[in-house]
Parts: structure tokens; sequence; C-alpha cells
């Protein structure tokens, strides 16, 4: 295994090692590096019996759920959770996120508040001290598929960088995501206040969710390159 892949490992582990407890209701992220959550927390379930209920945050977590036979439900049966564990694409000192990489920021922001605790499990690349440092793919945007013209020519026009349709790679034509909406991909040219931003791109018609994750994750978990974990709590 890689440097980068033990460092996810070692992230998620720890994070299912420090959280979960038996009877927890726990929401599962999207990503790479919430499949070793998963794996992580299948062992406990069948080394120590813990009865876990899981509620995913798109189709990948929901076959991971399934495929790992833990116990599936969703947030109409199990509408609060105790835990929501997820990947990041980047985090800065505060624990602002960018989330999205993999287009599953809606149900991921939508879990992520459901849970009385919200935490991150990354690799040591993620760990940035303002937002833009190492990940330059942009905050994703969540749009309906009638609106995203409208709604690029507002971002860009507002707060300027390019706001950038994300295309498929093994289809012609955009990505469509587990909610059948578009991402633009909103490469920023300035730090900014994030709060805000948040709130000025939400109120766009058109505009279904942001990646912006602000005040949400509590605790993250950064798998570092030596192979040890860096906690990082606000
Ligand atoms: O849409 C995808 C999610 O926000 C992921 O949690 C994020 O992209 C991080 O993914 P990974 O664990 O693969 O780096």
């Amino acid at each position: 295994m890689d440097k980068v892949e033990s460092a996810k490992k070692a992230a998620a582990f720890r994070a299912v090692d420090n959280h979960i407890k038996d009877a927890h209701r726990v929401g599962i992220g999207s990503g790479s590096t919430v499949v070793y959550a998963v794996e992580r927390l299948a062992q406990r379930v069948h080394k120590e019996g813990l009865k876990v209920t899981c509620v995913p945050t798109s189709f990948q977590a929901r076959q991971l759920i399934v495929n790992n036979n833990l116990i599936l439900s969703d947030l109409e049966i199990t509408p609060q959770l105790d835990v929501a564990i997820d990947g990041a694409d980047e985090a800065d000192n505060k624990l602002t996120l960018i989330k999205g990489g993999g287009g599953c920021q809606l149900q991921e922001k939508i879990v992520a508040a459901a849970a009385n605790l919200f935490v991150v499990i990354a690799d040591y690349r993620k760990n940035s001290r303002v937002l833009g440092e190492q990940w330059t793919k942009g905050v994703p945007i969540e749009v309906l598929p009638m609106a995203y013209r409208p709604v690029q020519m507002k971002i860009e026009s507002k707060l300027g960088g390019k706001a950038i349709l994300r295309q498929a790679k093994a289809k012609a034509g955009p990505v469509v995501t587990d909610n059948g909406n578009f991402v633009l991909d909103w490469v920023f040219d300035r730090t900014h206040d994030w709060q805000q931003v948040n709130q000025e791109i939400m109120m766009i018609p058109g505009v279904v969710e942001t990646g912006l994750f602000v005040n949400m994750a509590k605790i993250a978990y950064f798998g570092m390159e030596d192979g040890t974990v860096k906690e990082l709590q606000v």
C-alpha cells in the first residue's frame, strides 16, 4: 500500500476506534477514505458485536454499507445521528472544508448536519492552512441543470474566479450527481470569508448546495506521511 493510502487508512481506523460505540447511529460519508472507515466498522461489528445503524451520503456509501453487511437506514427512519464520518478534499486550520470532489456534497452536508458530531478523515495532502493552498480544483457547487449557465455567470461576476461545468470521464457530457443535478467547480482567485461566500452562493436561484462546510466539523484525523495520525479539534 502506498503512503497516501496508508495515511487514509490510519486516519479512518483511528476515527472509527475513537468515536463509534455500541448502538450508535452513524452517517457514512463518500469517497476513497471512507472505504477504510467502513472496513474498520465492519471489523468491529463482527468482533465486538456492536449494533450500529448506518445512513449513507451517496449511492457509493449505500453500496459500501450493504456490501459490508452493515445495517442500512436513511434519514426518514433515523433522522438524528450520533456521529458522521466523512473525507474532505481540503480542510483549513479552523476545519472549514471543501468537499464534493466526488460530487456527493449535497447529501454529505445533510447527513453531517443531522449528526451530533461530524468527524473528518483525510490524508496529509488535505491538511492546509487556508483553503486553496493544496486543493486547486475549486469549490464544487451543485446546481439544477436548467440553471447552470446563469449560476455560472453570477458566480463569476460577483465573486471572480471561474465556475467550470464538471465533465464526466466515462460518458459524453456533464457529470450528473446522485440527485440528478450538475456540478460547477468554482476555482476562486483569492481567499474569502467562507461563511459569507457560502451564503452568497446559496442565494443564487438554481444553486442546490455548495461543497463549503463552514463550522460543521469539530474534529479531524489526518494520516501523516510518517505513519502517525494528526488530530485537529476546533
Ligand atoms: O464528493 C466527495 C466527497 O466530498 C469526498 O468525501 C471527498 O471528495 C474526499 O474524497 P477522498 O476520501 O477520496 O479524498
